[in-house]
């Protein structure tokens, strides 16, 4: 596998690589999606576990259904079977098993899949490039679009790494920065990069679209949500030949979505996944009452024993609140990270990837900053505000969201709430809402809850 960057091309992502979160993360405030797609990425090294069904909706329901089991159902090259086993893949996850037998079929058949982040996506579709082009043919084949340049070189690092055993087959990245002169043709069998780039070199011939024989939509929904990109990527798509094989992956099915997958992918055979669902029938789950963010800290400080049993996260309603506590905690000589917007992606993946490792028992944390982070051994979540939406109401999805956390595969899980004292209308509110009790703790059961912990 050979991979071109062109001149200059990694001076230019590095200097944009780590760009800040100009997004204040107080309450109301909506994710960065490329940014958590990419913090995803970064964090994760396996896959994640999900226990549903994978729903096929076939384009001719008449042609029979096949998935496999093993990677040697799919009669790939032995170059490129060499490159999945090494990396360490051993047999196809959920989505695979029903999207690789599609993605390779002849004739051709054009796909849309859906499945949340880290569910192997991304390495079946590179699975599918590499088996797809002919090394022997010196010119772009296959076509891999994604919102951001950082996204399109994690994409490559896959195909590198997979294909690391197919020495004839190359890859360019169709990134900003990586100028190429009109006329000049790419030889490379693989194109991944951005849309406004990858439409320019189609428009100025670097690329032949006619020749493009797979094309591939990554993200769709964090491409849609950024601006002018939903436009690109259809403008290269209708420069493709009829007959070019289309997929497109999302890991969220908004109407939206739908309505551009149509768009760019015709007569498409469908995979879903849905996500597994977070519930609380596992999760124990209390409140405390306080009238201040200084009694807040006390009761943490009183917890704190039961914090570092296993590991805990500490959610705050904003980034000052969250710097304050964490500053306070440190004073009293504990060991707590803190993950903020104001870090860069990858130092906020450093943070994660240290807390995972288990270096930190307790991370001090935002909501938009931790939403999507999948820690397996944290068994308690403290609240130290309880989530509310911009009218001041119970934000009931990202409770869950947060101490949805715990719990998990069977395993017990706690969830503290500090409840400010005017607030308690907000605990009633979750109470009704899941059906579930939520009891009251203070320092005079908070024996009690230890020994239930312990
Ligand atoms: N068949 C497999 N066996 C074992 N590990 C796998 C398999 N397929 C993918 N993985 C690994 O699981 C993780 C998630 O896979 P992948 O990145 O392809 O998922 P994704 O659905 O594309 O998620 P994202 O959109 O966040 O990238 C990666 O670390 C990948 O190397």
């Amino acid at each position: 596998m050979n991979v071109n960057l062109y001149d200059g091309a990694f001076t230019v992502l590095c200097a944009g690589n780590l760009v800040k979160s100009q997004e204040s993360e107080d309450a109301g405030t909506k994710p960065d999606l490329a940014q958590q797609s990419l913090l995803n990425k970064l964090i994760r090294r396996t896959l994640v576990e999900n226990r549903n069904q994978v729903v096929v909706l076939q384009a001719d329901p008449t042609s029979p259904l096949y998935s496999v089991k093993s990677f040697e159902e799919l009669r790939l090259k032995p170059d490129l079977l060499r490159g999945v086993y090494q990396m360490g893949f051993n047999r196809p996850s959920k989505i695979q098993e029903s999207a690789l037998p599609m993605m390779l079929a002849e004739p051709p058949q054009n796909l849309i899949a859906q499945s949340q982040s880290g569910t192997g996506k991304t390495a079946a579709f590179s699975l599918a490039m590499l088996s797809h082009v002919n090394p022997e043919n010196k010119w772009p084949q296959c076509l891999c679009v994604a919102p951001t340049y950082e996204l399109a070189l994690q994409i490559g690092q896959v195909i590198e790494q997979m294909g690391k055993f197919c020495p004839d087959v190359k890859l360019a990245y169709g990134i900003r920065g990586n100028g190429l002169q009109r006329g000049i043709s790419l030889q490379e069998q693989i194109v991944v990069g951005t849309p406004g780039t990858l439409l320019d070199w189609t428009r100025f011939k670097i690329i032949d679209p006619k020749k493009i024989t797979l094309f591939v939509l990554d993200e769709a929904d964090v491409m849609i949500a950024t601006q002018g990109h939903r436009d690109q990527s259809i403008r290269i798509q209708r420069q493709l030949l009829k007959t070019c094989q289309m997929l497109l992956f999302s890991a969220t099915f908004e109407d939206s979505v739908w309505r551009f997958a149509e768009v760019v992918v015709p007569d498409p055979n469908i995979i879903r996944l849905k996500r597994e669902e977070e519930t609380l029938n596992t999760i124990k789950q209390f409140y405390m009452v306080c009238r201040n963010k200084e009694e807040k800290f006390e009761a943490i400080s009183n917890l704190y024993g039961c914090l570092t049993i296993a590991q805990a996260m500490i959610f705050c309603q904003t980034r000052k609140i969250a710097a304050w506590l964490c500053t306070a905690l440190v004073n009293e000589g504990h060991q707590v990270a803190l993950l903020s917007g104001e870090l860069t992606v990858e130092q906020r993946a450093a943070i994660i990837n240290r807390f995972k490792s288990g270096l930190e028992k307790v991370l001090v944390t935002t909501n938009v900053c931790s939403r999507g982070i999948d820690v397996a051994q944290i068994s308690l979540v403290v609240n130290f505000d309880l989530p509310v939406d911009i009218d001041g109401n119970a934000d009931s999805e990202t409770y869950l969201h947060r101490i949805g956390r715990t719990g998990r595969f069977g395993k017990r899980g706690f969830a503290v709430n500090l409840v400010d004292s005017g607030l308690l209308t907000i605990i009633q509110e979750i109470e009704t809402h899941f059906g579930r009790k939520i009891t009251k703790l203070d320092s005079e059961n908070l024996g009690e809850f230890e020994e239930l912990y312990h």
